[in-house]
């Protein structure tokens, strides 16, 4: 299977009744993921390969009867209410007859950015997540009525730290704001606690969470929002996004360095250097592309032939190149140089995930590391101020829940 496309296709003719509105109660969860190979080159035409993680984004989108829409983001310690009569403003320009739209509207984010009341270049994580919804919200609703409506996102994920928080957080928003508009159905059956869309409607949530990414990320590839959406592991190249059905169950340790950083500026700074260094960068991103390319081949011939050492060798050593890019690129940081020294003394490798700068990397873990070593390290990197904890990847892409399939704890929180 191969599907593409961060087009938005919107048929507005199926929008829901008031009465439909009013009873509307969706839960919908998104996972992060981590990217083995392929960051930054990916936003330049090169190949990635990425994973969905078990850490979730959940949101909770509720019909009032109080004349506001309300956002709810406890992560990032933002509460947002307007009155439908203030956002009336945005309806004739925010969406037009499109049923294809395959562009940000710029307009509509610069006037966005003027009413919620932030300067140029402001780019706290309150403004971004802001943004993002109203974009969403407005350009679903603003050819009708807007509904009112109370929304609240809470996540698993570390925000801002290279696991793809921005968009599991823009695929729930899409998933919730679509169904709220009738331009997807809810795909829970009656006897279902969850379920997920058909084909055509996850293209469309991708689409609109990719319009979010934009506005949180400035240009980016594509490849989040992709795993967001269809979760497994995933070879996004250009757009096209690939499932990977044939993986070998791959164990990761995960490291948060916890410096904060910013994947926009990060992704800014990287095309600063290519446009600088243009035949000097270029060789490095095909590099990175065939380190993707060398990965997916190894990780299939493990699926067919039995798994050696030598196949281990090879994903470690790729490991190792790519981060060594990833400095060149000028994306690392002091605590990633860290992170691989102090795993490398126990034997194992490790690279930077995501935009880098900071936040989170990756360690393979090979079936025979010992549990021993595997603590060892664990507390040697929490020695270092780091969080540390192993994952398991391949998590399931959007869906939604009925209240008793969330648990208790998340409950409460969107509940709040
Ligand atoms: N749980 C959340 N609630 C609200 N906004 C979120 C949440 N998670 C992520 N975001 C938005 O995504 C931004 C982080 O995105 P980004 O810099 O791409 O880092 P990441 O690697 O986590 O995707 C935040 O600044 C915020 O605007
Ligand atoms: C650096 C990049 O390749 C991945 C960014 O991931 P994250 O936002 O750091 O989780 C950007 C992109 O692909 O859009
Ligand atoms: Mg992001």
């Amino acid at each position: 299977m191969g599907y593409s496309k961060n087009q938005v296709k919107f048929d507005k003719t199926c929008l829901l009744s008031k009465q439909e509105l009013q009873v509307m109660d969706y839960i919908m969860s998104a996972p992060g993921k981590a990217i083995l190979h392929g960051e930054h080159a990916v936003v330049h035409g090169k190949v990635a390969l990425a994973v969905s993680l078990n850490l979730r984004t959940y949101l909770r989108l509720k019909a009032t009867t109080t004349g506001k829409v309300c956002i709810n983001l406890p992560n990032i310690d933002t509460f947002f209410c307007w009155d439908l009569s203030e956002l009336k403003q945005f309806i004739s320009s925010s969406h037009g007859n499109k049923e294809e739209v395959t562009r940000l509207n710029h307009q509509l984010v610069n006037r966005l950015r003027e009413f919620i009341g932030v300067t140029n270049g402001n780019l706290d994580t309150s403004t971004m997540a802001t943004l993002a919804f109203l974009y969403i919200y407005l350009s679903l609703f603003g050819s009708g009525e807007l509904p009112s409506l109370m929304v609240s996102v809470w996540s698993e994920l570390p925000t801002g730290a290279g696991l793809g928080s921005s968009a599991a957080y823009t695929v729930c928003l899409a998933a919730a704001l679509l169904c709220a508009s009738g331009a997807i159905p809810s795909p829970l059956k009656e006897w279902d606690h969850i379920a997920r869309w058909c084909q055509e409607d996850l293209e469309l949530i991708n689409s609109w969470a990719f319009q979010g990414e934009i506005i949180i990320h400035g240009n980016p590839s594509g490849v989040d929002n992709a795993v967001g959406t269809w979760g497994g592991m995933l070879r996004f190249l250009a757009g096209k996004i690939i499932p990977l059905s044939r993986v070998p169950l791959l164990r990761i340790l995960l490291t948060n360095t916890k410096i904060p950083r910013s994947t926009k500026v990060l992704v800014a700074r990287v095309k600063d250097k290519i446009n600088k260094f243009p035949s000097i960068m270029t060789p490095v991103l095909e590099s990175v592309d065939a380190i993707s390319c060398t990965c997916e081949k190894v990780l299939s011939e493990m699926t067919c032939e039995p798994i050696t050492g030598e196949h281990y060798n090879i994903l470690e050593e790729l490991i190792d190149i790519n981060q060594h890019h990833l400095n060149v690129m000028g994306v690392g940081h002091p605590a990633l140089d860290t992170l691989c020294r102090v795993t490398l003394a126990r034997g194992l490798h490790s690279k930077l995930t995501g935009a880098g700068g900071g936040g989170c990397g990756i360690t393979l873990l090979r079936p025979e590391t010992n549990s021993l070593i595997i603590q060892s390290t664990v507390q040697d990197l929490r020695d270092c101020g780091f969080d540390c904890w192993e994952t398991s990847i391949g998590g399931p892409g959007v869906q939604q829940h009925t209240p008793v399939s969330v648990k208790k704890e998340v409950l409460e929180i969107l509940n709040q």
